[in-house]
């Protein structure tokens, strides 16, 4: 087992398959066989689809090809859609050019509220036929809303440099109306941001704990809440994922969990402009206006923004629940306009690429004089960054993909009001993306949750005095850099649950010496404070919560406003997949939290046996209550793991993962496993001399929530963009066994191997 660094455990595993690369069929030859053959099941599906559906009920008739579409009409149902499908414009990969107003767009200036139809369209249709394109569902409100400062009661989260969060409430609407701003957190939207799933295997339908808390047979992985075009797809689309030969003889669905695997593609779009056709001819008067009103009124979803280098005036959109061959082009400042977020995610994701590009040609000139100039400059920097694969708009290429995975996790976080993620593999365009349903916070198992409910570190302050008082001597007052002003009770709190006053401060560590637990503060900002830090140190963050007064704002609850700045997993060659900052941090900043499944110890190495392996364990579990077994255990110090494991190691099937964190302090009996559900932490890689470390969260917003134990990764050196994130998984001071897997951390004071 390895030993991630204050408490974080991860144990050994091999690369999963998913990361083999596989052959993208770029020729699409599946697609038009698929619609074809789908053809009669969406003019099914149609009809079930609500009158308040874009998509209407229409008789079935054959296609007509593609040149013999009405013009007019694709471009009245699609937001003028195809007007500027003569520009040439090659879906080619973003570059680091910006337009003067995704300069302003990143900057967060205020705007304001243009509406970009009259103001682009040279000559634009009637008034009633213009639609307009709605931003990405993250803007959808935001659109609306007009350029505002939070009033008192509203209070924005975050803090540090820019963040996505703070730029994007200063933007301005198209269209000025006053309707609630999402990214403005109020308290009432907080109390029902989602802190946990809890799953019960024992029930048959889910049901909520709390607002926050929802309990589930099962969980499973589906797509974010705000994301209803991708939805409608889903059920109505006639685009399909292919399926992909990995193997011989193995075939696995190309179906990411989380990931739509329809969508609205060519032939759902002509579908739907010939109802629209056949609608309006068929109207007369009144009718005909409403029916060109509707249709005029449509609003489309903007997934992604890409650049035309040759033409910076325009902007191919890729809209949500619709393949990458309905894209279409549109000016500039219209998208700057009327989907200012996804303009602002451009740019965040071409000032990251900029810099990634700007890293491989100093390799690349490296490479270039190792070789003695045998190889050109373009065949070195290839080794290093390759431009995304976007020649065509074929949907099945991979590159759509991982737009597909940004979009979808990046609508995951904003669901609980975190920054958004990019997966990117520069190196290799045929890489595929990583096999794993994404959670912005922590699966919990029954199990675990009930043992969180009735812990100590569950209950209120008040019930911890009571209970504790007698036994310790010192309580330290109110002071911290807590925004409470009349001081915080949190340092109360640590003292009785973790300080050395209250004799549950001391642990025996691995190496069998006694450590004390140290309380890691914030200072005014939610930077921590590392001054004497060591990366071997028993530690824990204790934050507030409601119980203390302090808003949600206050800096001691910075794990609670969760990651602000932009991220990206990004392909390291052979280490697989790693975190990248897309904007700087500073020493002691938090960079995110490390979520996934949420098990007691024992049982999550059980689960994750063979069925065999299991049958025995449970049945051995099964003559013993819990208690006799740890007694047993104290008695006679085993390594769990090693006891767990070995029936299925000597029998080489299962496949070890590296994926899981433990708790040294607030619960060792509790592992989160990041190997099939998680967030972005799953990714960071081991440096011997890493940037950033895993800490143990004492964590929840509201007191009336079970404590369950968190981890967060905070910086631990200043990072730069472009920089990758990494952590210890083990003290690297400590004398330990050598996996065979090679470190390629690439520092000067590398152990050469991963631990065991
Ligand atoms: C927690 S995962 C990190 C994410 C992983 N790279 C991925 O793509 O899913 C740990 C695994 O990453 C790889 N890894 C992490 N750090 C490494 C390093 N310094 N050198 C080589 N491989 C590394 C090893 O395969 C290890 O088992």
């Amino acid at each position: 087992m390895w030993k991630f660094i204050g408490g974080m455990v991860v144990r050994r595993r091999s690369l999963p398959e998913v990361l083999a690369p596989a052959k993208i069929s770029e020729n699409n030859g599946g697609h038009d066989r698929k619609t074809s053959r789908k053809r009669s099941t969406f003019i099914k599906t149609v009809d079930r689809v609500s009158s308040s559906s874009p998509v209407k009920k229409i008789p079935h008739r054959e296609p007509e090809p593609e040149s013999n579409l009405s013009r007019n009409h694709k471009i009245t149902s699609f937001f003028r859609r195809r007007t500027n499908e003569d520009v040439p414009c090659e879906n080619t990969p973003p570059t680091s050019g910006k337009s003067e107003k995704s300069e302003a767009a990143d900057a967060g200036t205020s705007r304001k509220a243009v509406n970009p139809i009259s103001e682009q369209e040279p000559s634009p249709p009637p008034k009633s036929r213009r639609s307009k394109p709605k931003s990405a569902r993250s803007t959808s409100k935001n659109q609306r809303s007009k350029s505002k400062t939070p009033s008192s009661s509203t209070v924005k989260l975050g803090t540090g440099p820019v963040s996505w969060r703070n730029s994007e409430t200063a933007r301005s609407s198209p269209n000025g109306d006053e309707s609630d701003d999402d990214t403005v957190i109020t308290e009432e939207k907080l109390r029902k941001i989602p802190t946990m799933i809890v799953v019960d295997p024992s029930i048959k339908r889910p049901f909520k704990y709390n607002e926050r808390i929802r309990v589930v047979p099962k969980f499973e992985p589906s797509l974010p809440r705000g994301c209803g075009e991708a939805k409608k797809a889903e059920a109505n689309g006639t685009w399909s994922r292919k399926r992909e030969r990995k193997n011989a003889g193995e075939e696995r669905e190309e179906v990411w969990p989380g990931i739509p695997d329809k969508k609205y593609g060519k032939r759902d779009e002509w579908t739907m402009n010939k109802a629209d056709r056949e609608a309006e001819e068929q109207a007369d008067g009144p009718e005909k206006d409403r029916i060109m009103r509707e249709i005029a009124e449509r609003q489309w979803v903007a997934q992604a923004l890409f650049e035309c280098p040759d033409d910076p005036t325009q902007t191919k959109v890729l809209y949500e629940g619709w393949s990458s061959e309905t894209m279409s082009t549109q000016l500039t400042d219209e998208t700057n306009s009327t989907a200012p977020l996804v303009m602002m995610y451009r740019n965040i994701r071409e000032k990251f690429l900029a810099k990634m590009k700007e890293e491989a040609e100093i390799r690349a000139i490296e490479l270039m004089n190792a070789l003695g100039r045998k190889i050109s400059f373009e065949e070195a920097l290839a080794k290093f960054f390759v431009q995304p694969p976007i020649t065509s708009f074929s949907p099945s290429s991979r590159f759509w993909l991982y737009q597909d995975m940004d979009y979808f996790h990046s609508m995951q976080q904003k669901e609980h009001l975190l920054g958004p993620i990019w997966y990117m593999a520069m190196s290799n365009p045929e890489q595929l993306p990583p096999f794993y349903a994404y959670s912005s916070v922590n699966i919990v198992d029954k199990e675990a949750f009930d043992l969180c409910k009735n812990s100590l570190a569950s209950l209120s302050t008040p019930d911890l005095i009571e209970k504790f008082y007698k036994h310790s001597t010192v309580f330290p007052g109110r002071k911290g850099v807590c925004s409470n002003s009349a001081g915080c009770k949190c340092n109360q709190r640590f003292n009785i649950l973790y300080g050395h006053d209250s004799g549950m401060g001391r642990r025996m560590v691995d190496s069998g010496h006694v450590q004390v637990v140290k309380q890691i503060k914030h200072d005014s900002n939610g930077i921590l404070d590392l001054a004497d830090f060591r990366v071997s140190d028993l530690r824990v963050i204790m934050e507030c919560s409601d119980e203390c007064g302090c808003p949600h704002t206050c800096p001691r609850r910075r794990l609670q406003q969760g990651q602000t700045k932009p991220m990206v997993i990004y392909h390291e060659g052979e280490k697989g997949f790693g975190i990248r900052a897309a904007e700087g941090f500073k020493r002691g900043e938090l960079i995110c939290e490390y979520t996934g499944k949420m098990f007691v110890y024992n049982q999550a190495i059980v689960r994750t046996l063979p069925k065999h392996a299991q049958e025995y364990l449970n049945e051995r579990s099964g003559k013993k209550d819990k208690k006799t077994t740890e007694e047993e255990m104290i008695e006679k110090p085993v390594d769990r793991e090693e006891e767990i494991v070995k029936p299925v190691d000597t029998r080489k099937k299962r496949k070890p993962t590296s994926y899981q964190a433990g708790f040294s302090v607030m619960n060792d009996e509790i592992v989160i496993c990041a190997g099939k559900e998680g967030n972005i932490a799953r990714f960071a890689n081991h440096s011997c001399e890493p940037n950033a470390a895993f800490f143990e969260v004492h964590s929840r917003r509201y007191v009336s929530d079970p404590l369950i134990p968190r981890v967060a990764i905070y910086a631990t050196k200043d990072i730069a963009l472009g920089e990758e994130v990494t952590v210890a998984y083990w003290d690297p001071t400590e004398q330990r066994k050598k996996t065979d897997i090679e470190c390629r951390c690439g520092t000067a004071s590398c152990m050469k191997f991963l631990p065991k």
